[in-house]
């Protein structure tokens, strides 16, 4: 294979991967916005996703900012150089990363650095096969961490919340995935897609799960209760209520597979890989001189989403019918104008915000901040950002990190800095709840991995804080204009969170009686 050539295929699918969601995801968000009824926070989210698969296609860039951990899956007739293949793929991810198509996202678990271009021990993750095919399969999953994190494995029997005792049987898998799919509530960007792992052990059976987000969103498992499992699955999973991030809706599940390997007679494990809507997976054939022959996953037409969707954040109502309260703040804010709001009501954000994210919040937790943050916004986002000749700082993708990671600081630092606002994704748990209602803030709920949408909201850099915790981690001075998001819980004692979180386990336990005997 010729060097250039083939580096030159995988910086395609790398870039084709994280900014050009494929058809046959693009086909599953279709079905799950002909379902959800105009008008519903959850249409109105599907609507902001729409619009952001749309502009990440149209500008190349990346549909997420958070470009997760890079893994390819490549499969070699015999006699290939895989090591040639190797550096093809590290100098595609260098430049990929140069021309803000990833997000630095390697960072050393021990001294928290970030190596800046995306390599480092285990980044990006690569698997090789042998095959008796005469062409090289290269694909690629860019797979980000707050779906990651509501990955689970369970270890049959054992006892689920809703759903009682799950045995080492069909059925008892049937209740962990039904699980599964609760427990992730609108943490991983649902609607999500999920990989379910059979047996194995624990290391196999999640490459299992992981290996089944690599099937089509729209083929049938040869395996005959598989395919009753996964038909069951995307039936009844989205009777749970969780709907578009978590704020209730018919849809919760675009995708149910699932695979399964013997195990040993002590182990039985069922493993669940949760894949945010944001299911950024591509692949190629390659030809003999290392180009791209052919493109997987993209049969049948692609769907421009924002076709026939109308209804803007604003004029979305909180429920059916009714127009929401729609609420401009700009910073700083004072606390009379935070108990105003109440759940429910749409936030449009103008001037300026600070990012913040796990490493900001652990140092604001026992140091000084660097900026006045007395009535001001924090925005739990970890940005892709490039730098052009003249030194200034561009947004090249911003949508909200998961918040929960905050939850030990988030409700401290609030009250002890006068921080009135913080936005992010997913929701928070009690203890900032109880902040909010103590201090006067507010819990505003973006649209997660809409990150076009939300970087074009953003008019400038005013500064940059704390660049020594890497470009995602750094405390960016934004200026925003028109910056909306969801109030999801309030300074009055009430979250959309836990309401979600309680119907949706009620409507669980609905599934405790056995199906597959
Ligand atoms: O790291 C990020 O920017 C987001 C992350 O993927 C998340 O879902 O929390
Ligand atoms: S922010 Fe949401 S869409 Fe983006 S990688 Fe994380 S879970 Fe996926």
């Amino acid at each position: 294979m010729n060097k250039e050539t083939l580096q030159q295929s995988m910086y395609d699918l790398i870039v084709e991967t994280s900014t050009n969601l494929p058809k046959d995801v693009r086909r599953a968000i279709r079905s799950a916005k002909e379902r959800e009824n105009a008008g519903t926070r959850a249409a109105m989210s599907l609507d902001t996703i729409s619009n952001n698969v749309k502009m990440a296609d149209d500008n190349v860039s990346p549909i997420c900012q958070d470009t997760g951990l890079p893994t390819f899956k490549i499969k070699t007739p015999v006699g290939v150089n895989q090591l040639e293949i190797k550096e093809a793929i590290y100098a595609a991810m260098v430049q990929a990363t140069k021309d803000g198509k990833l997000r630095p996202n390697s960072v050393d678990s021990l001294t928290g650095a970030n190596s800046g271009d995306n390599l480092g021990l285990g980044t990006p993750v690569i698997k090789f096969e042998q095959w008796e095919e005469d062409y090289v399969d290269a694909r690629l999953i860019l797979k980000g961490g707050g779906c990651e994190n509501k990955n689970i494995q369970y270890s049959l029997p054992c006892e689920l919340e809703g759903l009682g005792r799950a045995g080492r049987d069909l059925d008892g898998i049937r209740k962990c995935v039904m699980h599964s799919v609760y427990q992730a509530q609108g943490q991983g960007c649902s609607a999500g897609f999920i990989g379910v792992g059979i047996g194995g052990d624990r290391s196999s059976g999640y490459d299992l799960a992981k290996a089944q987000l690599f099937r089509s969103v729209d083929d049938v498992n040869p395996n005959e209760d598989l395919r009753k499992l996964e038909e069951y699955v995307m039936e009844n999973a989205n009777e749970l209520g969780i709907g578009t991030m978590g704020f209730g809706g018919e849809t919760t599940l675009l995708g149910c597979k699932a695979g399964v390997m013997n195990r040993i007679p002590a182990s039985f494990f069922v493993s669940v890989a949760y894949n945010c809507w944001a299911f950024r997976r591509l692949g190629v054939k390659l030809n003999a001189e290392g180009g791209i022959a052919e493109w997987l996953y993209q049969e049948g037409e692609k769907i421009d989403l924002t076709q026939g969707s109308e209804a803007e954040l604003e004029t979305a109502a909180a429920d059916a019918g009714e127009a929401p309260n729609v609420v401009t703040l700009q910073a700083p804010i004072t606390e009379e104008q935070i108990r105003e709001l109440k759940v429910g009501d749409v936030v449009k954000i103008n001037g300026r915000m600070y990012t913040g994210r796990d490493a900001i919040h652990k140092h604001l937790s026992d140091n000084d901040a660097p900026v006045d943050l007395d009535g001001q916004i924090i925005y739990h986002c970890g940005p892709v950002m490039l730098k052009d000749d003249e030194g200034s700082w561009h947004v090249k993708a911003a949508g909200p990190t998961t918040s929960i990671r905050e939850e030990p600081y988030q409700g401290d630092i609030m009250k002890r800095f006068g921080i009135r606002a913080v936005i992010g994704k997913g929701g928070m748990g009690p203890k900032t709840l109880a902040a909010l209602k103590e201090h006067g803030g507010v819990y505003l709920n973006a649209i997660g991995g809409a990150a076009q949408y939300y970087a074009d909201c953003i008019k400038g850099v005013d500064g940059v804080d704390l660049m020594q915790f890497g470009i995602p981690e750094a405390m960016w001075h934004l200026n925003v204009e028109g910056f909306t998001a969801v109030v999801t819980m309030d300074s009055h004692g009430n979250s959309l969170h836990e309401e979600v979180d309680k119907s949706s386990l009620e409507k669980l336990a609905q599934f405790k009686e056995p199906v597959f005997k």
